[in-house]
């Protein structure tokens, strides 16, 4: 697993634009070499902020978007269209922008379809979407993702794995119903952590004072269980966009000077 790298950005809008660049860049760059890239998406403010400002950026259509498969890290449990939805989010932050294969987008379960109120029926069968999707080469459960992106909570919980939660303590499965969650609503379906340590890249995003703390706590050498975040790590890469409050609480010396 690789050892986590930090850029710390002027503020949060300049962390989206330059997270959304990046993420051009290494989408682009895996579908040059492979045809197509796999990209894992995130709920709350900095996962859509990213989605809003790639929505934006000049370089946007450089992206082949009908060659790339889009997953999702977690879900609220919900009926399906309810606002609350990532995916309601993101199709309202880029993805009905943008001309993607339907084909390719991979939205969990809502509640109240084939898996009623279910949750963990909805968490199987999403795992074996995963499954349908791994190719040979992938060596897994789930496809190899180029990019898999996790806002951060302000407890350090990712995706909907939270501290001492049974989620965040799953070694097998690669997706798990979630059942009383600390941040509403309650039941949600998530990736777990092997699942995560399953990407290529694990790009984690954190802006703002309240995650001051949690950045510090997950990269000061905390255990997964009591700082999920902690337990994110890429195969080839762990990155953490910050911007300069959540990174205040880290020493000055364990990264570059912010960006301008
Ligand atoms: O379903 C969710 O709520 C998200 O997937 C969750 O993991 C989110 O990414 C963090 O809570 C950070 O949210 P903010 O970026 O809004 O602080």
């Amino acid at each position: 697993m690789s050892a986590p790298q930090i850029v710390v950005h002027r503020d949060k809008e300049l962390m989206a634009e330059a997270a959304a660049a990046r993420l051009i860049t290494k989408i682009v760059d895996a579908q040059a070499a492979r045809g197509s890239a796999s990209v894992v998406l995130t709920g709350g403010r900095n996962g859509n902020g990213l989605l809003a400002a790639l929505a934006g950026a000049p370089a946007r259509d450089a992206v082949d978007w009908a060659r790339l498969d889009l997953w999702w890290g977690d879900e609220r449990f919900l009926p399906e269209g309810d606002p609350e939805r990532n995916v309601t989010q993101a199709r309202a932050a880029l993805l009905d922008a943008v001309p993607l294969d339907p084909a390719r987008v991979h939205p969990m379960p809502a509640s109240g379809g084939v898996y009623g109120s279910d949750a963990d029926a909805a968490a199987a069968a999403y795992a074996s979407s995963l499954a349908g999707a791994a190719r040979p080469e992938d060596h897994g459960a789930v496809p190899v993702f180029d990019v898999l992106l996790l806002g951060v909570g302000p407890d350090t919980h990712v995706a909907s794995l939270f501290p001492e939660h049974p989620g965040v303590r799953e070694t097998e499965r690669m997706v798990v119903g979630v059942h009383g969650a600390p941040k509403p609503p309650p039941t949600r379906v998530s990736l777990t952590l092997p699942a995560i340590r399953a990407a290529r890249e694990v790009w984690l995003l954190a802006a703002g004072a309240d995650k001051a703390s949690a950045v510090t706590i997950a990269l000061s050498g905390a255990g997964e269980i009591q700082a999920p975040a902690a337990g994110a790590r890429g195969r080839a890469r762990t990155l953490w966009l910050l911007d300069r409050a959540a990174a205040s609480g880290l020493p000055a010396q364990l990264y570059p000077p912010a960006s301008a």
